[in-house]
């Protein structure tokens, strides 16, 4: 059996028509990227909670799978007059039955964040038996260890976790940062996070890793104070939380904040410095992480 994948170029105005007609016109699924996606003008789109939802990338290529045999051209020719559209620049490639657990598993390679810690999926042996390896697949609840922010989250985390250390993890997504602060030597680890599946992953994830951690629903979380706080989370709702997870450092303690952009940086900083002594920003792609110490109360 095979598919044919048919790939047309899209702006922004017209992206969205593009994918519901070819579904229209019976493709099996059709989605819209980034046409720039991992080149240097690649157009990040995040949205940020209580904003109006983001648009789409100016520059998009809509990806429609079909079955074999499909008539490509008359395909083309139907979208146009459907779509009222003129010329299109579009290419095609025949897509031949596989593997594909074994196809979307070759994608996911361990990932090393520093010599002494590496995330590994299940159906790889880890590089590097002796460091400290975090057993994690891809799933629903985000944090594989790919992103930038979690990345720069857990290489911290390497340099600040001690033996004993409380550590809270306001965002926790998969718990991987949770399960590596457990690894890494702390003693109470507690992940919280809105999402109910994100709740579900870390606790299924924490006993693959054989660590104890404590996972809450946000609603639910008991403020109390740890020695070190992690949020990667986006900088809006970093900015509404800072009161909140200022609270949960303990004087002297250290903070990590994620999932901001470089223009970002500036302002997230600021709100923060009301109760931390804000260190120098770390940089990863777009990406910001924000530390800082907790000053001492006069
Ligand atoms: C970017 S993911 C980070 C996941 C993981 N900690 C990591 O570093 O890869 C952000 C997580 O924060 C959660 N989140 C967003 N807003 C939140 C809020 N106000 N309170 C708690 N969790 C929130 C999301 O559900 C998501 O799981």
């Amino acid at each position: 059996m095979a598919w044919v994948s048919l790939k047309i170029e899209a702006q922004d105005n017209n992206a969205d028509l593009i994918s519901d007609t070819l579904m229209e016109l019976g493709a099996l699924s059709a989605i819209i990227e980034d046409a720039n996606a991992e080149t240097i003008d690649e157009q990040p789109i995040f949205g940020e909670p209580g904003d109006p939802p983001p648009g789409i990338w100016q520059q998009n290529l809509v990806s429609a799978l079909f079955d074999e045999g499909v008539d490509v051209a008359a395909v083309i020719q139907a979208l146009q007059q459907t779509a009222k559209l003129g010329a299109l620049n579009y290419t095609t490639e025949t897509i031949q039955e596989q593997d594909w657990v074994r196809a979307t598993q070759s994608q996911f390679d361990p990932i090393k964040i520093t010599d002494t810690l590496w995330i590994v999926p299940t159906w790889h042996e880890s590089p590097n038996p002796d460091a400290i390896n975090i057993v994690l697949d891809p799933g629903l609840a985000f944090g594989t260890g790919s992103h930038p922010t979690t990345h720069l989250c857990l290489a911290w985390l390497t340099k600040t976790v001690s033996a004993g250390s409380s550590v809270l993890d306001y965002g926790c997504g998969s718990g991987i940062l949770a399960i590596a602060a457990k690894k890494l030597g702390a003693d109470e680890v507690v992940g919280t996070d809105i999402d109910t599946q994100a709740i579900q992953s870390s606790l299924y994830n924490a006993e693959q890793n054989q660590v104890e951690a404590e996972f809450y629903d946000a609603n639910q979380y008991q403020s109390k104070e740890f020695d070190i706080v992690v949020a990667n989370i986006l900088s809006s709702a970093l900015s509404v939380l800072a009161p909140a997870l200022a609270k949960s450092c303990k004087a002297g303690g250290k903070i990590a904040l994620s999932g901001i952009l470089r223009e970002q940086e500036a302002a997230v900083s600021a709100i923060y410095a009301e109760w931390f002594d804000m260190s120098a920003p770390q940089h990863m792609d777009a990406w910001v992480l924000l530390t800082g110490t907790k000053k001492c109360a006069t």
